[in-house]
């Protein structure tokens, strides 16, 4: 008999019916390749696999899910049957079950055993690019959403965290219906275009008023860091509410190696406002990583420009905070008015995927290439990150 413990995790999280022959250990070995979309690690390893049962040549497997009505269930399912055509001739069956509670005990220990309780303190090697804004409605959220999606189709692992709690946006931006599912006390963010999302807009109904003080506001921006299984992260975005409130302190001190993105419009009086906001850097220790203009000029048919709202500001902010803070603070592009976007981001798909060659897909683009680090999975290679 062969030894196949080192092929599934032991305890509670063993499976039902251990694999012993050789056909079950090689379909064993291919289940390896299947990630739960959710955690991101296979689904062997998570104890996921029940059972690995041959019939003739026939093979049925069955699935724990670690929740009943799983939302990942129709991709568990595919993917487990799409990783068993190889194995077999016959007719492949993917049975799905529901985790006990002392097996989801079981998994959430396995899951935060070797984890901080803060992932993005001082030692992580995720980047961390905290989004501002001086004032609202100058397009933050609809960039965060768009980087944050277009650094994930480089192969990036990414998260992003909607912290502008009073206008909460970014589910909207991604499509994301589904709620976060739990196991145990570990919230599992949903996936959207590659990118984990966690919104406090995803646990409130949608047209419910939000008042909530700072310590509230912290307390939750703090809970989305802690309770939350993000994994291994090589970006973390967080989607600040606009201004130079609580929660840009907050994030300061939950997320010591964070760097801001100011978004400022071309527009004199708001770039004002977003230096001001670029300035508040300077007491919570935290790097500005670069400028974003906004709503740049649109292009008419006839090739000529429209300055809807000005021209100049993105890189007035530059020079200001490159002056202010000694350090240079790069305009990393500027993206036009463009009636794509707005289309794009009101049905939920990001231009920067969707709309590529559009002229706001195109700076979109070009700034994700700027920001781009290289993956941490692929390369075991430390990420430049620079605490202060
Ligand atoms: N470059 C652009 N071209 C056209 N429309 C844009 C552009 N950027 C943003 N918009 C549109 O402007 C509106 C405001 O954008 P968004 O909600 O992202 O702003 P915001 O700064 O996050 O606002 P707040 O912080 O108040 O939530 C949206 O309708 C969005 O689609």
């Amino acid at each position: 008999m062969t030894d196949s413990t080192d092929l599934h995790p032991g305890g509670v999280l063993a499976p039902d019916v251990a694999p012993s022959t050789p056909r079950e250990i090689e379909a064993w070995r291919a289940l390896d390749t299947v990630i739960d979309p959710e955690i991101r690690q296979p689904v062997t390893t998570l104890g996921m696999v029940a059972a690995v049962e041959f019939s003739g040549d026939d093979i049925t497997v069955t699935i724990r899910l670690t929740i009943d009505g799983c939302p990942m269930r129709d991709t568990i399912q595919a993917d487990v049957g799409a990783a068993l055509q190889n194995v077999t001739e016959g007719k492949v069956s993917v049975r799905l079950s529901t985790m006990t509670p002392q097996q989801r005990v079981a998994l959430q220990e396995n899951l935060t055993a070797a984890r901080p309780k803060n992932p993005f303190g001082a030692d992580s090697l995720t980047k961390v690019y905290a989004v501002a804004s001086g004032k609202g409605g100058v397009g933050k959220s609809t960039i965060t959403a768009n980087l944050a999606v277009g650094l994930a189709a480089r192969g990036l692992a990414v998260g992003l965290i909607d912290a502008d709690i009073h206008g909460f946006s970014i589910p909207g931006l991604l499509g994301v219906t589904d709620k976060p599912t739990k196991v145990e006390d570990l919230i599992m963010p949903p996936i959207a275009f590659g990118v984990k999302v966690m919104s406090i807009g995803m646990f409130l109904d949608t047209d419910q008023p939000v008042a909530w003080r700072g310590p509230m506001l912290h307390r939750a921006l703090e809970q989305f860091i802690t309770d939350v299984y993000w994994g291994d992260l090589d970006v973390l975005l967080i989607d600040l509410p606009p201004g130079t409130g609580d929660i840009a302190i907050s994030t300061a001190q939950l997320l010591p190696t964070a760097e801001l993105l100011v978004i400022t419009t071309p527009e004199h009086t708001a770039a004002q406002v977003a230096a001001r906001a670029g300035q508040l850097s300077t007491q919570t220790s935290q790097p500005v990583a670069g400028v974003i203009e906004n709503m740049g000029p649109l292009q008419l048919p006839d090739g000529t420009f429209l300055e809807v709202f000005g021209s100049g500001g993105g890189q007035a902010v530059s020079d200001r905070l490159t002056a202010v803070l000694d350090q240079h603070v790069p305009l990393l592009g500027s993206i036009p008015l463009d009636p794509v976007l707005r289309a794009d981001s009101e049905v939920g798909t990001p231009s920067v995927l969707s709309s590529p060659e559009a002229a706001a897909g195109q700076a979109l683009q070009s700034i994700v290439a700027q920001l781009a680090t290289t993956p941490r999975g692929l390369s075991g290679r430390k990420l430049p990150v620079s605490p202060k």
